[in-house]
């Protein structure tokens, strides 16, 4: 770019000094008024024949020549940068590169942005930060890529860096923070823990009261009070009570009636809020603040002293629980409880540090991804009535198969059991397109292996996987890049799902009425490869029992004119929330879809 700038100057500086000579001459021969029209007009004392007035002539002719290089210059840096448009996907400014760009995306819906960006550039495109910054990354929607970074290269593409150091304060060493051994150790024995029967039993029992119990309940009050509800507001009650159960044993009654304010729910919603304002601030600014305990760092440095609190509190009190066990006490299957009874490779047991940070990345996993998924899928329902008659049907269809059907008179005791749910397959499309259009991740990121060795060291780079990497589509990953994976935008592509792909359609995921899963790098909002979601199974039981258990009661109306947009956040929370209006399902309607064939 120098060069074409200093060729251009060049040029422009022949051709205008051509141009001065020629009308040197010519002014030889007449008016000096006519030698540069706009010299002329900036001239002070009229242009007499004196030297002062030659010099001031010279010395104003000099600027407007400056002037006008700036100016072409200018035009040569706006012509070049809007042409760069069609290279990067977006135009490049000098200093601060695709920033302006950025700035216009935040003001909008951000992940339509990225969306449109990704769809023009087939997939992939560089974003270009200021120079200053550590915006510079990859951006792909590309399944290949995504393949080759979750699964073939996986090792080569940690969670890096700059996300560890952003989170540590929060998240400490926990499964989402971690990476080689203590990621891996984390993950082998939650996975066994999740995969085992003793807790698909917890997670069944602890469901049902909370949905039968608590939620349910929730949901008449407002039903017979005539008042609008908050649903985003109330399922997010409901998954955080359920994974604190999970994760520590213990139920915080977030979800009860009344709906109270919890300190520890609400110390860790202002934590991860002022964690996520981290990854929109430049490092040194928020790592000064943390220095100085000002701003969003103080009130971070609060709400985690009151998340630890509750932490130290629920593991001093297993501590001495565990130690007053006897052989006959029940067996608790928590995962504090679990990883309480293990040792670490010295053969220790866990500090109290470590087992608060693998309760808090598990809360976190699992605290409001399902409830926003359910959030935007009532919304989808509330605009589909016809999938809603669907799910009906199915639901129907499920309690007729029962041996005694208990139906419309015993409906305030009909509860789903895990065999029955597990029988949902048109629920599970639905639930699966709505996390398609709306994934609770909307993007994702991760780190190309950073070396700490130089480049001159090629082999020993090549052996350890260090070198440059290259995407299947041909872009290169130098080290240290950071790529986001746009989750969202996948969704959203004609390239992956057709010309319909903005279209929610449940059928798509359905062949002869059994559910089809895709590729986990086509639909990712689970993620995919060694570190696919561990709640993924856990998750959908969840979010289907709630599902049926709610439609089957009420429909659920959302109010006019709501609005609803997605928030910026680490979750796509709805912005506005939901507000709904709940109608209770009559008897007459109840035995219509009962009576329904799917
Ligand atoms: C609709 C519901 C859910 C969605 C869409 C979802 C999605 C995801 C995604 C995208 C990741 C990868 C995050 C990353 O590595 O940056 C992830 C990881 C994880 N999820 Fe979920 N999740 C859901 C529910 C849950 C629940 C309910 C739990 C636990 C109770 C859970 C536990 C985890 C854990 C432990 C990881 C970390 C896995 C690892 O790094 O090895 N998830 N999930």
């Amino acid at each position: 770019m120098l060069f074409l700038l200093s060729y251009y100057y060049y040029l422009h500086t022949i051709a205008h000094s051509n141009f001065m000579n020629k009308q040197h001459l010519n002014n030889m021969t007449s008016s000096p008024h006519s030698f540069f029209p706009f010299a002329s007009d900036i001239m002070i004392g009229g242009g007499g024949e004196g030297g002062g007035a030659i010099s001031r002539r010279v010395f104003s002719l000099h600027d407007v020549q400056i002037l006008e290089i700036f100016l072409a210059i200018a035009v040569f840096i706006v012509i070049h940068t809007l042409r760069q448009r069609k290279y990067y996907g977006l135009p490049v400014w000098p200093f601060v590169g695709m920033l302006p760009s950025l700035i216009f995306g935040l003001r909008q819906n951000l992940y339509e942005w990225l969306t449109e960006i990704t769809n023009r550039q087939n997939g992939t495109f560089h974003f270009k930060g200021p120079w200053f910054s550590n915006l510079q990354c990859v951006v792909t929607s590309d399944p290949r890529n995504l393949e080759h970074l979750l699964k073939a290269k996986f090792s080569n593409f940690p969670k890096g860096g700059y996300f560890r150091n952003t989170l540590k304060d929060l998240l400490g060493d926990g499964i989402f923070n971690a990476d080689n051994e203590t990621w891996s150790r984390q993950r082998k024995t939650a996975s066994i823990e999740f995969h085992s029967a003793r807790f698909r039993q917890l997670t069944a029992e602890s469901l049902f009261e909370l949905v039968h119990k608590r939620l349910l309940p929730v949901l008449e009050e407002s039903q017979k009070n005539s008042l609008p509800i908050d649903l985003q507001d109330v399922l997010l009650r409901m998954t955080f009570d359920n994974v604190c159960m999970i994760a520590f044993g213990v139920d915080p009654g977030c979800l009860s009636l009344g709906l109270p304010e919890i300190p520890f729910a609400r110390a860790f919603e202002k934590a991860t809020e002022a964690t996520v304002l981290r990854f929109v601030t430049p490092t040194c600014i928020w790592q000064t603040m943390r220095y100085l305990n000002l701003g969003p760092e103080k009130e971070l440095k609060e709400s985690i002293t009151g998340v630890n609190k509750f932490a130290d509190e629920v593991i001093r009190t297993r501590k001495k629980e565990l130690a007053l066990q006897d052989e006959n006490s029940k067996e608790r299957s928590d995962l504090l409880t679990v990883f309480m009874r293990l040792k670490d490779e010295k053969g220790q047991p866990f500090s109290d540090k470590f087992l608060r940070d693998i309760c808090v990345n598990f809360i976190l996993a699992g605290r409001d991804t399902s409830s926003v998924a359910l959030s935007w899928f009532f919304w989808l329902i509330d605009q589909h009535p016809e999938i809603e008659q669907k799910i009906l049907a199915e639901i129907g269809r499920i309690i007729r198969e029962r041996e005694v059907a208990d139906i419309a008179g015993a409906r305030g005791l009909i509860s789903f059991n895990p065999e029955e749910i597990k029988k949902m397959d048109y629920l599970h499309a639905a639930i699966s397109e709505a996390l398609r259009l709306y994934p609770s991740v909307p993007v994702d990121h991760k780190e190309r292996l950073n070396s700490t060795l130089s480049s001159r060291f090629y082999i020993l780079n090549k052996l350890t996987g260090c070198e440059d990497d290259v995407f299947p589509d041909g872009t290169v990953l130098k080290k240290g890049t950071k790529v986001i994976y746009a989750i969202y935008s996948m969704g959203r592509m004609e390239a992956i799902w057709g010309k319909d792909c903005r279209e929610y359609k449940p059928e798509r995921w359905l062949r002869d009425g059994r559910f089809m899963s895709e590729s986990a790098y086509k639909f990712t909002a689970f993620n995919g490869g060694p570190r696919l979601c561990l709640g993924k199974d856990f998750a959908y039981y969840q979010m289907k029992f709630a599902a049926a258990s709610i439609l089957l009661r009420y429909h659920v109306k959302v109010v006019n004119n709501h609005p609803a947009e997605p928030k910026l956040a680490l979750t796509m929370y709805m912005k506005h929330g939901l507000k709904v209006n709940l109608i209770r399902r009559d008897e007459a309607e109840l035995h219509k879809f009962l009576r329904v064939r799917y």
